[in-house]
């Protein structure tokens, strides 16, 4: 049976990158999707904020919403200090049986948590489930039209504290303008946009970064 891309992408990091080294894991993926098939990864470009995000930020709980194959995942894990952890969730059992061999192959199972299921029946779930009290970062890079309600779910929850960050993908491509209107507007947040390009292409695209003012 013909293979799928989330799977070809498994094979060129088992191909090309070494156990236990997730900077490889995350080169092997940007290689594969500019010389083979463009994948939606955060990409290399995007992924240099998204590094300087984790660096200044230093977070010990991180949610991720959207894991599709893992990459944004191992590039946030393997920043994190000892004892910080990260939940990403995944409602799309192929992707995320994907994703748990390509953090498995950057050797980053102990800090991470794949969750498979909608963020929006997990979110109300993460305290009595995982013992979490606050996210200190959450990144967004799922459906871009449920950013905003997942956001104000996370804030209803009680998941936010004053200075938690939420770092979001795609503002401009394919765009999440309900997302961008209410965190850029909301008194509740100080927002800033960091201008970048479509991960892989010369198209604009950017994360919007925002502080949670309590
Ligand atoms: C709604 N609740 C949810 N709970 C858990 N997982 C969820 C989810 N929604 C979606 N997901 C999962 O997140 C992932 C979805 C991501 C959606 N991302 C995009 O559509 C996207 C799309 C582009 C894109 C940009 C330009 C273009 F021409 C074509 C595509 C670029 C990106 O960086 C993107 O992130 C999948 O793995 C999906 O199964
Ligand atoms: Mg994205």
């Amino acid at each position: 049976t013909q293979s799928t891309r989330p799977q070809r992408l498994l094979h060129a990091v088992q191909k090309n990158a070494t156990r236990g080294d997730p900077r490889s894991v995350v080169k092997a993926i940007d290689n594969f999707c500019r010389q083979k098939e463009w994948a939606m990864n955060v990409g290399d470009e995007k992924g240099c904020i998204l590094d300087s995000v984790v660096s200044e930020v230093n977070p010990v709980t991180v949610l991720e919403l959207g894991t599709y194959c893992g990459y944004s995942t191992v590039r946030i894990a393997s920043l994190l200090p000892p004892r910080a952890k990260i939940i990403t969730l995944e409602f799309n059992p192929d992707y995320a049986k994907i994703a748990r061999q390509v953090i498995a192959w950057a050797g980053l199972e102990d800090k991470i948590q794949v969750v498979e299921g909608p963020s929006g029946e997990w979110i109300p779930k993460m305290k009595e489930q995982f013992g979490v009290k606050t996210f200190d970062l959450v990144f967004l890079d799922h459906w871009k039209d449920r950013y905003l309600p997942d956001t104000k779910l996370l804030e209803d929850c009680g998941l936010l504290r004053k200075g938690s960050i939420l770092l979001a993908d795609n503002v401009i491509c394919p765009g999440t303008p309900d997302y961008l209107e209410y965190v850029r507007n909301s008194p509740r947040y100080k927002s800033q946009y960091f201008k970048s390009h479509l991960e892989y292409t010369k198209a604009e695209d950017g994360l919007e970064k925002s502080v949670f003012l309590g």
